[in-house]
C-alpha cells in the first residue's frame, strides 16, 4: 500500500522554470528585487534567466560557497546589501544555489526589516528535495550546525533538474541521503526503488518523480508539524549524529557534504534502533551494506580519545531537552519513532559499529 502524503506548501516542480519565474516577477512589478547566488550557481544557473532579468534592475549579492561561510559574517553582508541597496518590506529575494544558500539567504531575508518576501530555486539535489522546503533557515554558530536559525517558509519554491546537469556527482549523491532518509522513515518501497537507482546516471523525467516523492514525504511532516514540536523532529533520522560527525570533521579542516555526513549517522542511528527499538539485525547489516556501498568510508579514523568529543557535539543538539539527549529512531524500516532515549554506552556502541563498517580511513 502507498502511504498517501500530498505536496500542500507552495512548491512547483517544472522544466520551464524561466517561465514560471517570468509569472513570479509579474507579480513583484514595481518592487525592488534582489537575487542571490554563489560563485558557481552564477557560473552554472544565472544564465538560463539573464535574458529575463535583464528588463528588470536587480541587484546582485553572490556568497563564497562552502560551509565555513555559513556564518554570521555572511548573513551581516547580506543585510549589509539590502541596506545599501535599498530594500524594504515589499522587496523579494530570489535564491539560486544549493541548500547553503538558500538556508542562509533565507535567514537574512526572514529577518532584515523583520521579514522580506523570499523564493527558492534550488539547484542541488538535496536542496530540491530537502533543504528549500519547510522553512528551515539560519547558519552554523559555535561549531555547531545551524546553531541559530527561524522557521519562515519560502513564498515559493520552484523546482528544476535541469539544474542538476551541472552538478558534481558528490553532491548529487549527498542529496541521495535525505532522499533514503525519507524512505527510511516513511516509506520502504521509496528507499527500495532508490537503493536499485543509479542516482548519478538517471534521466531527467525519473528524477523528477523520485523528487517528487521526497518532497511528497517531507511536507508531508512539515505540513503537519511546521515549528518541529513533535512529528517533524522524524526529519531529523540521521542527524544526532550525522551533525556531530560534521562538526567534528569540519574542525579537523575535512570537509565532506553535509549529505555523507547523514549518511553515516544514518547507519549508526539504524543500529541505535535495533538497540533501542528492535529493528532487526538482518535489516541494519543490509541498509548499513547499501548506504556504504554508496557513500564509502568515513574521511578521517575515529578512535575512541575521539569519543568525548562526538558526545559533546551530540549532547548539543537543537532536539535535546536539558540533560536528555533526544533521537528520533526506527522500529520498522518505513516507521519512524520520535524522543527516543539513549544511554552514553548505546550511542557509543553504535558509532562503534559505524567504524567498524567503515574500516579504511586515515587516521588524523
Ligand atoms: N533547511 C533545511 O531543511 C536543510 C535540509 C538539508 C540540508 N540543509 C543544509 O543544506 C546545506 C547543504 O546543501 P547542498 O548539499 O545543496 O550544498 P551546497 O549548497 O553547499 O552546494 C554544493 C555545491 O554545489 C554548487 N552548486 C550548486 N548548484 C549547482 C549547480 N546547479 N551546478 C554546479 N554546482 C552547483 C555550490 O556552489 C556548492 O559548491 C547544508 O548547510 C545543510 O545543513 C538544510
Ligand atoms: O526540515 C527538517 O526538519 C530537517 O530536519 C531536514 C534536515 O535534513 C536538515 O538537515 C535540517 O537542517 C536539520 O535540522 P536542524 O534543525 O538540526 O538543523
Ligand atoms: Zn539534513
Amino acid at each position: 500500500m502507498i502511504k498517501e502524503a500530498k505536496i500542500q506548501s507552495d512548491v512547483i516542480i517544472t522544466n520551464q522554470i524561466v517561465d514560471e519565474i517570468r509569472k513570479l516577477l509579474k507579480q513583484y512589478e514595481n518592487r525592488s528585487i534582489f537575487v542571490f547566488t554563489d560563485i558557481n550557481t552564477t557560473k552554472f544557473c544565472l544564465p538560463i534567466f539573464s535574458d529575463l532579468f535583464k528588463t528588470y534592475p536587480i541587484s546582485y549579492f553572490e556568497m563564497e560557497p562552502g560551509e565555513e561561510n555559513k556564518s554570521m559574517e555572511t548573513v551581516v553582508d547580506m543585510w549589509n546589501f539590502f541596506g545599501d541597496n535599498g530594500a524594504d518590506r515589499k522587496s523579494l529575494v530570489i535564491q539560486i544555489g544549493g541548500g547553503l544558500l538558500t538556508d542562509i539567504g533565507g535567514f537574512a531575508a526572514s529577518t532584515f526589516k523583520r521579514g522580506m518576501d523570499f523564493v527558492n530555486i534550488p539547484t542541488t539535489l538535496l536542496s530540491q528535495v530537502d533543504a528549500s522546503v519547510g522553512g528551515k533557515t539560519g547558519f552554523n554558530f559555535n561549531g555547531l550546525k545551524n546553531e541559530i536559525g527561524v522557521i519562515r517558509q519560502p513564498n515559493r519554491v520552484f523546482i528544476d533538474p535541469i539544474f542538476l546537469k551541472t552538478l558534481e556527482s558528490n553532491h548529487i549523491i549527498s542529496g541521495y541521503a535525505e532522499m533514503l532518509k525519507h524512505g527510511f522513515i516513511f516509506d520502504k518501497k521509496h528507499l527500495d526503488l532508490l537503493l536499485q537507482t543509479d542516482i548519478v546516471q538517471i534521466d531527467s523525467q525519473d528524477v523528477s518523480s523520485l523528487i517528487k516523492r521526497s518532497i511528497e514525504i517531507k511536507d508531508h511532516f512539515v505540513h503537519i508539524d511546521p515549528n518541529e514540536k513533535g512529528i517533524r523532529k522524524a526529519l531529523n533520522f540521521g542527524h544526532t549524529i550525522g551533525h556531530s560527525l560534521e562538526s567534528f570533521f569540519i574542525s579537523n579542516h575535512v570537509h565532506p557534504q553535509h549529505g555523507y555526513a547523514v549518511a553515516w549517522g544514518m547507519i549508526a542511528e539504524l543500529y541505535l534502533s535495533y538497540l533501542r527499538k528492535e529493528l532487526p539485525l538482518s535489516q541494519v547489516d543490509h541498509y548499513s551494506n547499501e548506504i556504504i556501498k554508496h557513500f564509502g568510508d568515513l574521511p578521517i579514523k575515529i578512535e575512541k580519545k575521539h569519543y568525548d568529543t562526538l558526545l559533546q557535539w551530540i549532547s548539543k543538539d537543537k532536539k535535546n531537552e536539558g540533560k536528555k539527549i533526544n533521537f528520533t529512531l526506527l522500529s520498522e524500516i518505513g516507521k519512524y519513532s520520535i524522543n527516543e532515549d539513549a544511554t552514553q554506552e548505546e550511542i557509543l556502541d553504535s558509532i562503534e559499529f559505524l567504524i567498524q563498517k567503515t574500516a579504511n580511513n586515515d587516521e588524523i
